[in-house]
């Protein structure tokens, strides 16, 4: 072994070490055709992985030897890990496969990103979100690693996924146990009380979509780990499967599958995990995250995004290589600037209004002013879909799921005149893990398993959709008799969504990824909540609550003031100290903030990650940065009178009256009619 007091010697020889490990591993991962996943890695976020997962060895090696403190001395030290990383593998006798580990420079070079250098005065936003922070370019750009609260606890320090209790005295109960002890439905289970309509669910995801995509780890040259295995000394080190009890009411598996987020880091020290997305609330989950992605989704005349028509209905294009797709050939999945758009019918539909609007106004644009080029008319046409996508998430969804105090205590409220002064460059907008892993996905308690069809009368149309048959099945899309995605559309307006609490719906909590006819194929999605953030090293809901300014717990009774009484019985029959509770029950278990949809913690943290959004957005639609192309006063006016109902209507040829309020199940409807087209007048100029 070698000298720890030689510390660079001890760096090189770990790294090698490592790197020869790893590369014999990956010639014996099993992996398969058949797994379905909606956190699939793009090839740039591929690319980092095979140096990722050599440091994260090579750590172990080292702390291993030298202890736990060598990763500060390495950093006290200046010693540039990936630098040594870069020359032992330009050494290394294969370079095919070197190639596939050698992420900096070929992952940088990729054809898919947009490396030109930054300049203050671009007009727009990239589609990759580099250069909005025009200190550090990098910033919630996409393939950029999440931010994170508290620091991570993975059990050994280094990368491991945490199955250890707090004291690491005993395990930590299974993900699935503690689901089928403190998730389950009752029947029939609980409505949302505020009477929010399923929509309201439903655009939360589209939202989620934009901001998060945690590209999951990948075997040798880009296949599928096989995580289904339940046998650990046969699984690859990058699967961490949800053990299964015996006697489980519905999965007869002794596991399930959990494939973890891909490894990017790139220096000795702890795992880091990246985001696919763009960071930012810029409906990259339309246009694409990545130019490549974006390439295909353009017809590059008249600003259009590509469409299609079968049977008469308005389309997005269909995407023949997903290889996600059950449903396909004969019902193709859907190209979107997400590869989660065809994970549920439900999803559809608000999408789809989204683009239609995008290439209704860059035709209108294009009939003002023909002489423009299609790169014009396409980025004009993005800067004001994107500036009323953020007007109408700040100002209609957000304060639904946190009322008006954490709306005002985050400084969230939309202005009605003027501009916004707080942009501030120091202020990182990435998403952080717990928002990603936990907080944001308060949402999967509110989506019910029967996903309603009903026409513009609210009148039946077709038999419900059943979210746990139809996980990446489009063939609900195409059904002509049923009103294709129209009548989802209006069913997502006409019933109510379930209570976010710690209820989940059966679909939700047994039926995620299940192959049509096969029970049991698939997923607990509540389950795999806790798992994911386990695997991300994010610590239990005694670290968060604090945040939320409730009291660290010393007993499970000290959580009585966000919990009733009767759920913390029910935490008691899981956990037996307050400091192993996940975070994610801890917080689907709180009483709602008064006038919200969730509790104190989860709001805290939706709080925090949207205030980033806000002020560390340099194209935030409110701003009127020095030297930057922001909205001027007309523009935002416009941005501001426009009702976004409109494009519900607009899109959706037989929808002739709409509610009130989209989000409120009952609210009285009006006609469209009275709904206006944003006005464009501002954003024509005369040349
Ligand atoms: C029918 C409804 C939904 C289904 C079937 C669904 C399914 C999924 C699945 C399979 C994942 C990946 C889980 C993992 O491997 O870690 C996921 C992640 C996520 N979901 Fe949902 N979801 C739904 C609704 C929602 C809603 C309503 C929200 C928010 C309001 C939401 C927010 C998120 C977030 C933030 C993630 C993390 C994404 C990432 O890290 O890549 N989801 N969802
Ligand atoms: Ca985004």
């Amino acid at each position: 072994t070698q000298d720890c007091s030689d510390l660079q010697g001890a760096v090189t020889k770990c790294i090698t070490d490592a790197f020869q490990q790893i590369t014999i591993e990956q010639q014996n991962q099993l992996t398969t055709d058949d797994v379905v996943t909606s956190q699939k890695a793009d090839p740039d976020a591929q690319a980092k992985q095979g140096k990722g997962d050599t440091l994260q060895r090579a750590t172990e090696l080292l702390v291993a030897q030298c202890g736990v403190e060598v990763i500060n001395e390495i950093d006290t030290a200046g010693i540039d890990t990936d630098a040594i990383f870069d020359q032992v593998t330009a050494n290394a006798v294969n370079p095919a496969r070197v190639k596939r580990y050698v992420s900096g420079p070929m992952g940088d070079a990729s054809q898919c990103r947009e490396d030109q250098p930054c300049s203050g005065s671009e007009p727009i936003r990239r589609i990759t979100g580099d250069c909005n922070n025009l200190q550090r370019a990098k910033d919630g750009a996409s393939l950029i690693p999440f931010a994170k609260l508290q620091p991570p606890v993975y059990d050994d320090g280094i990368g491991s996924i945490r199955v250890l209790t707090t004291n690491k005295a005993s395990k930590l109960p299974s993900a699935r146990i503690i689901s089928n002890k403190l998730f389950q439905q009752t029947d029939p289970y609980p409505v949302d009380t505020s009477g929010y309509s399923h929509l309201l669910m439903q655009f939360g995801q589209v939202i989620a979509h934009d901001l998060v995509l945690t590209p999951s780890s990948t075997g040798t040259g880009g296949a599928a780990l096989d995580c289904s295995i339940c046998d650990p000394t046969m699984y690859d080190k990058n699967c961490a499967p949800v053990t299964v009890p015996t006697g489980d009411p519905y999965f007869k598996t002794s596991c399930f599958k959990f494939t973890r987020a891909l490894n990017a880091q790139t220096k000795v020290g702890p795992r880091i995990q990246i985001n696919q997305q763009t960071h930012f609330l810029d409906l990259s989950v339309v246009y694409g995250a990545n130019l490549c992605d974006h390439n295909k989704l353009r017809s590059f005349a008249k600003g259009q995004l590509k469409t299609q028509s079968p049977q008469g209905y308005n389309m997005m294009p269909t995407d023949s290589a997903d290889t996600n797709c059950h449903s396909g050939p004969a019902y193709p999945c859907t190209l979107s600037g997400d590869l989660r758009t065809s994970l549920h019918p439900g999803l559809y539909a608000p999408q789809m209004f989204l683009l239609a609007e995008h290439n209704r106004i860059a035709q209108a644009i294009t009939t003002a002013r023909p002489q423009w080029p299609d790169e014009r008319v396409f980025q004009e046409t993005r800067r004001i879909v994107i500036a009323f996508y953020q007007h109408f998430v700040y100002t209609h969804y957000l304060p639904k799921i946190l009322g008006s105090t954490l709306m005002t205590k985050f400084g969230l409220n939309p202005l009605s005149t003027g501009f916004f002064t707080g942009y501030n460059p120091s202020v990182d907008p990435a998403i952080m893990s717990e928002f990603g892993t936990n907080a944001f996905r308060f949402g999967h308690s509110e989506a019910r398993s029967d996903f309603a069809r009903v026409d513009n009368n609210n009148k039946t149309v077709g038999t419900p959709v059943m979210l746990g048959d139809n996980i990446f099945y489009q063939d609900p899309i195409y059904n002509k008799t049923a009103q294709q995605y129209e009548s989802l559309g209006h069913g997502l307006m006409y019933t109510q969504m379930m209570k976010q609490d710690n209820q989940f719906s059966f679909d939700i909590r047994n039926r995620v990824f299940e192959i049509r006819g096969k029970p049991g194929s698939g997923i607990d999605l509540a389950a795999t909540n806790i798992q994911r953030a386990r695997d991300f090293g994010v610590g239990p809901y005694n670290r968060y609550r604090t945040l939320a300014g409730l009291k660290k717990a010393v007993t499970m009774d000290d959580f009585a003031d966000s919990i009733p009484a009767a759920k913390i019985a029910m935490l008691k029959t899981v956990y037996t100290s307050p400091d192993d509770v996940d975070l994610y029950p801890g917080m689907v278990m709180e009483n709602p903030v008064a006038g919200a949809v969730v509790g104190p913690t989860a709001g805290h943290i939706i709080g925090t990650q949207f205030k980033n959004l806000k002020v560390g957005d340099r194209f935030f639609y409110e701003n009127q940065v020095p030297n930057s192309r922001g909205l001027n006063a007309q523009e935002i006016a416009a941005v501001r009178a426009f009702d976004f109902r409109y494009i519900y209507c607009a899109h959706s040829p037989s929808t002739t009256q709409i509610p009130k309020d989209i989000f409120v199940y009952n609210s009285p409807q009006g006609p469209c009619s009275n709904l206006k087209p944003i006005d464009l007048t501002p954003f024509l100029p005369p040349n």
